[in-house]
């Protein structure tokens, strides 16, 4: 099964989201639980989604003090997830204390998932970063936040496709880049600014691509899916 397609759950509650898995689960195996349900339904419906073989990216997006994180952070390896992200504009102590957290779990030979940093979020432009008085050419802090990423250890980021190719050529290419904002031509944007079609963003080295309501929200989950594989498919020249 393609593992680079990632669907996020965005829903509010357990109920719905194993619908939308036990609809996707022969499709896609890889979810990702963000807020809205981990704040609600909580490690439980994690273990659900282990329990039925399925990876796990938990996205909570931690930015807090370096000793916060670190903490929040060691509950969030003990779920046995496959993937989490905290934020690259936390600073460069928070994230080593991430990459401690990780190698801690690592000397005790627990499951350790990947750590991202998450750069600046898809729904940002140029002109969202100037109204909070950063006059900073956006895909510069981007690869400013990479390179902290990397520079504390981390195992990648999350960031648009559009800088996926250049930060491979800063940090390498084993550094991963997960990618929201991803979208059919036919789909719309919603609040997404900096959006990728699925075959351009693994042209340009996307790792992983994130996926939401073009998906949760179809009227045919498994088709939209499905769409999406094909185009993917389509971009590696059918190597998929
Ligand atoms: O970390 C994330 O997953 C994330 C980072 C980012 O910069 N942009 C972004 O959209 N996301 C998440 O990716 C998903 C995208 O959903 P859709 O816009 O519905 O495809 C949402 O769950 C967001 O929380």
């Amino acid at each position: 099964m393609n593992e680079k397609l990632i669907v996020a759950l965005d829903v509010p509650d357990r109920i719905q989201a194993l619908e939308v898995v036990e609809e996707l689960k022969d499709t896609v195996n890889f979810f990702k639980v963000g807020m809205e349900l981990f704040y609600r339904e909580g490690p439980r419906l994690i273990d659900d989604l282990k329990n039925l073989g399925l990876k796990v990216f938990l996205d909570l997006k931690l930015h807090d003090i370096p000793n916060t994180v670190s903490r929040a952070l060691k509950n969030l390896i003990n779920l046995g997830i496959d993937m989490v992200n905290v934020h690259a504009l936390g600073g460069q102590e928070m994230l080593r204390a991430a990459y401690r957290v990780k190698n801690e779990a690592l000397k005790k030979n627990c499951k350790v998932p990947i750590i991202l940093g998450v750069t600046v979020l898809t729904s940002m432009n140029q002109k969202a970063l100037e109204q909070i008085g950063l006059k900073i050419e956006l895909s510069h802090l981007v690869s400013l936040l990479a390179k902290e990423a990397k520079d504390a250890g981390l195992d990648g980021v999350v960031a648009s496709a559009l800088e996926a190719s250049f930060i491979k050529k800063l940090c390498g290419q084993d550094f991963i880049t997960v990618t929201p904002g991803i979208r059919r031509l036919e789909d719309g944007n919603f609040d997404q600014k900096r959006v990728v079609t699925p075959k351009r963003a693994l042209e340009l080295g996307a790792d992983y691509l994130v996926v939401g309501r073009p998906i949760v929200a179809a009227m045919n989950r498994k088709i939209a899916a499905k769409k999406y594989l094909e185009e993917m498919a389509g971009g590696l020249n059918g190597h998929l």
